[in-house]
């Protein structure tokens, strides 16, 4: 399936919005991207960057694609689905990438053939690496599916997961770069505690994260074993990860991915 036959079109050009049409200019540049935003700074900046075509008119963005992106905050996003309900018709695939917003509450809103997709995808789609998951509506077409797998696999990894799941993604991967970004800044803080110049210190600590989570994809060993493998007796890590140990890092992270899953059920109420 080559993407470059579809129309991609975005409602809402903020930070998501930008952050898919980056990624997806980076994996296909030869794509047709039509994007609409009611704040036209953002719409300059990305026609003059990106050379997309923008518009204040989200009507116009949808005539135009074949796909349409739905990038808009999902407390506003049941008021605008009602203003382009008409133009939303059975030909064409609609993405959502709105936290919480369930699937039946996106097609009670459209008419009754509207094919839609739940996705939550992350900041990293600017950089082709975000890791998203994806979830049909009722009319979507298993075709459909494999579509949208296909764009957000191009920008990174993508799985397909039962809705009722898609919380805990939220709270996962959708909000978890906000998470390793203050872990990057407060490791190359303690280096800098340490002596070493800013720069040098935030490069090491971001190769760092990425390294790690590149060992855990293209090895499949458990985390706990890779940690283990780093780990020498009365050495300097275990020093390190007895510290972490009693300032509760584990039930931390996993308190943000439950918390954040938490306020994505809300959103959806
Ligand atoms: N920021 C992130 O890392 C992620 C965000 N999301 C989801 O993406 C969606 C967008 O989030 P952000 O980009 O962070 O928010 P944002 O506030 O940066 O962008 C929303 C954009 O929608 C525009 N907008 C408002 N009313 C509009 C209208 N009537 N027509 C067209 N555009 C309109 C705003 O001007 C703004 O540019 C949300 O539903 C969020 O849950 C999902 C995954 C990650
Ligand atoms: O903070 C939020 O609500 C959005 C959804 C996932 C990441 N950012």
């Amino acid at each position: 399936m080559h993407l470059t036959d579809k129309k991609i079109g975005f409602i809402g050009t903020g930070k998501m919005g930008e952050s898919l049409i980056r990624g997806i200019l980076g994996a296909h540049s030869d794509i047709s991207i039509y994007a609409s935003d009611v704040y036209e700074p953002a719409l300059e900046k990305l026609n003059n960057e990106l050379g997309i075509s923008v518009s204040t008119d989200n009507a116009h963005t949808i005539a135009n694609s074949d796909i349409v992106v739905l990038a808009i905050k999902p407390q506003i996003l049941k008021d605008i689905l009602a203003r382009i309900k008409d133009n939303i018709t059975s030909d064409k695939l609609v993405i959502s990438i709105a936290a919480g917003v369930p699937l039946a509450a996106i097609e009670d809103e459209l008419n009754s053939d509207a094919r839609v997709i739940r996705v939550m995808p992350n900041i990293a789609a600017t950089v082709a690496e975000a890791a998203s998951a994806i979830c049909t509506g009722s009319n979507a077409t298993k075709e459909d599916a494999e579509v949208a797998l296909d764009i957000f696999r191009s920008l990174g990894s993508a799985i397909e997961v039962p809705e009722k799941l898609m919380d805990a993604v939220t709270g996962l991967s959708g909000s978890g770069p906000a998470y390793i970004f203050p872990v990057i800044e407060a490791m190359a803080d303690g280096a800098v505690y340490e002596g070493l110049d800013r720069a040098s210190a935030i490069t090491l600590a971001a190769q760092t994260v990425l390294g790690a989570a590149k060992m855990v994809l293209e090895t499949g060993m458990h985390p706990g074993e890779l940690k283990d493998m780093v780990t020498s007796p009365a050495g300097t890590t275990i020093r390190g990860i007895h510290t972490l140990e009693e300032s509760g890092i584990r039930a931390a992270f996993m308190n943000a991915v439950i918390e954040s899953s938490t306020r994505s059920k809300e959103l959806g109420k």
